[in-house]
């Protein structure tokens, strides 16, 4: 839909500002995307889609298709890939840069502009080693992931949609190609930055922070010290999201300072995780041998992170003491937005003595038990204030030790006494901050295997039931159930 006139637009209409174009050439490569044979149109997300003034049947029709594949390129579109360098598993990697990732231009919306990225779009000179293509197997796991995680309340880049084509593309078997359109205000990088630092370039290092201030942070555009005040504002935006992916148990993979939003949003949808049965030390990428990006270890990566990006912006900030400052806001914003979630998620009106206590005796709990992570805060909102805790037996049976979590439910409800609230209004509240539906692996390879049998209602399907994750849905209860036993042996790693 044409925002400003209300009629339908043709892909080759589609409004293309291209503001990261507009930067010297020394920040990315023109080029065009590789066609794939006889693209076809896979999913596309309303919720995305709406964010931009699109229609989800619209893009099904072909000319989207080609478009979004990257065959065809819009009048208005100025296609191009971004130089970034970045830390790979703690060890500076050197130049990066979109391998695979082709940025065709941002599309306005009513919240602000999108960038629309095609994610498998071909070889451009970041490419390296790799082919510039991404299989259908992990296009539909970031395709999906993002709008759950979207739907969930955390911060991410989103996608619009997905489409296939048959042209084979090795991996460790033969798979076929696809291609994920992402949308962001920006995908530059925590890496964007570290480019120009390590080779000594302040002046594209300046221009940089300056564009990024300029579209996005435009508050500090006036201070004293921007680029302190840049780098305590994504500090506390990347705490407060590693905080939401505590709460809901997503474990991102691969924390690479290239994966790192400057925005601090979710970035790069490759062998994520969401936490089953628990283990705060569980490892979901099956390449991360060490567990450098283990679900507990995203917390002091997260900061680690950072500083990475404060020791980039150091040139513009000036003294370490001043980068330092900035770089202290990660523990505070972290601590109270997790101390918030998990209030909400215990159904916790206001904040007392002794909570900081209940929430470590409930983690030393889950692990000792290695309850199910999602079912367990999703069945707590069905506790009863009152009567013998036999009553609750989906909740209880979730734990081996049956005693331990009777003392643990006795605190829980101790602690509920001091507040006035009712079981229903409880419950309610709980089922508002803890999620029933979560992209467990064993779904989204369930969807996965389907649609490589060229079948995409599951992937439909799953969708429909991830952009809701917090109703009750009962037609959709198969959804939510633990992971089947052929699951155990599913493994996700950097291949994509
Ligand atoms: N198949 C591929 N072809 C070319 N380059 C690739 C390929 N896979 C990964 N790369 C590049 O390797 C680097 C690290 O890969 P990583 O898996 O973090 O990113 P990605 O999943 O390709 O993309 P993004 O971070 O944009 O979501 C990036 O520079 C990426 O573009
Ligand atoms: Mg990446």
């Amino acid at each position: 839909m044409n925002i400003c006139t209300g009629t339908a637009i043709t892909a080759d209409e589609l409004p293309f500002n291209n503001s990261f174009a507009e930067l010297p050439p020394a920040f990315h490569t023109r080029l065009m995307p590789t066609p794939l044979p006889a693209p076809t149109f896979i999913a596309a997300s309303a919720p995305a889609a709406a964010l931009v003034g699109l229609e989800p049947q619209d893009l099904a029709g072909q000319d989207f298709v080609d478009v979004f594949t990257g065959n065809k390129v819009a009048v208005r579109s100025q296609p191009l890939s971004a130089v970034y360098s970045g830390h790979q598993f703690g060890v500076w990697a050197g130049q990066l840069g979109d391998g695979r990732a082709i940025t065709l231009g941002d599309l306005p919306g009513e919240g602000g502009q999108m960038e629309i990225q095609l994610k498998g779009a071909g070889l451009t000179p970041y490419s390296r080693m790799g082919d510039g293509r991404a299989v259908l197997r992990s296009s539909l796991r970031e395709f999906l992931c993002s709008e759950a995680m979207a739907a969930l309340g955390i911060p991410t880049t989103r996608a619009l949609m997905v489409t296939g084509s048959h042209q084979p593309i090795m991996r460790e078997s033969v798979e076929t190609a696809a291609v994920v359109t992402r949308m962001a205000p920006t995908f530059v990088r925590f890496g964007s930055f570290e480019h120009w630092y390590h080779r000594g370039r302040q002046d594209e290092l300046r221009i940089l922070a300056d564009y990024v201030i300029k579209n996005w942070y435009p508050e500090f555009a006036g201070a004293a010290n921007p680029y302190k005040e840049l780098l305590a504002e994504v500090t506390r935006r990347t705490a407060r999201m590693i905080a939401g992916w505590q709460a809901v148990g997503f474990m991102h993979g691969v924390m690479n300072t290239d994966n790192m939003s400057i925005l601090g949003l979710t970035l790069d949808y490759g062998p994520f995780g969401f936490m089953e049965a628990f283990d705060a030390n569980h490892i979901c990428n099956h390449t991360d041998q060490g567990g450098r990006y283990s679900y507990a270890n995203q917390v002091p990566v997260g900061h680690w992170n950072c500083y990475a990006l404060g020791n980039a912006l150091l040139p513009l900030i000036g003294t370490p003491e001043e980068a330092e400052e900035a770089l202290d806001a990660y523990r505070p914003a972290f601590g109270a937005k997790l101390d918030e979630l998990l209030h909400a998620k215990l159904g916790l009106l206001d904040v007392r003595e002794g909570d900081e206590a209940l929430f470590d005796d409930m983690f030393k709990l889950l692990q000792a038990n290695h309850a199910d992570f999602t079912l367990f805060f999703r069945r707590l909102g069905e506790l009863k204030l009152d009567g013998d805790l036999g009553q609750d037996a989906p909740l209880r049976d979730l734990f081996l030790d049956r005693a331990a979590f009777d003392a643990w439910a006795l605190q829980y409800r101790a602690r509920l006494r001091l507040e006035n609230s009712s079981d229903e209004r409880r419950r309610a509240a709980m089922h508002r901050a803890n999620p029933k539906y979560v992209l467990r692996n064993y779904l989204a390879q369930t969807a996965i295997e389907q649609a490589q049998n060229g079948d995409y209602s599951g992937v439909h399907k799953l969708l429909g039931v991830l952009e809701r994750p917090f109703d009750d849905q009962p037609e959709n209860e198969a959804y939510a159930a633990m992971p089947p036993d052929w699951a155990a042996h599913l493994e996700v790693s950097c291949s994509s």
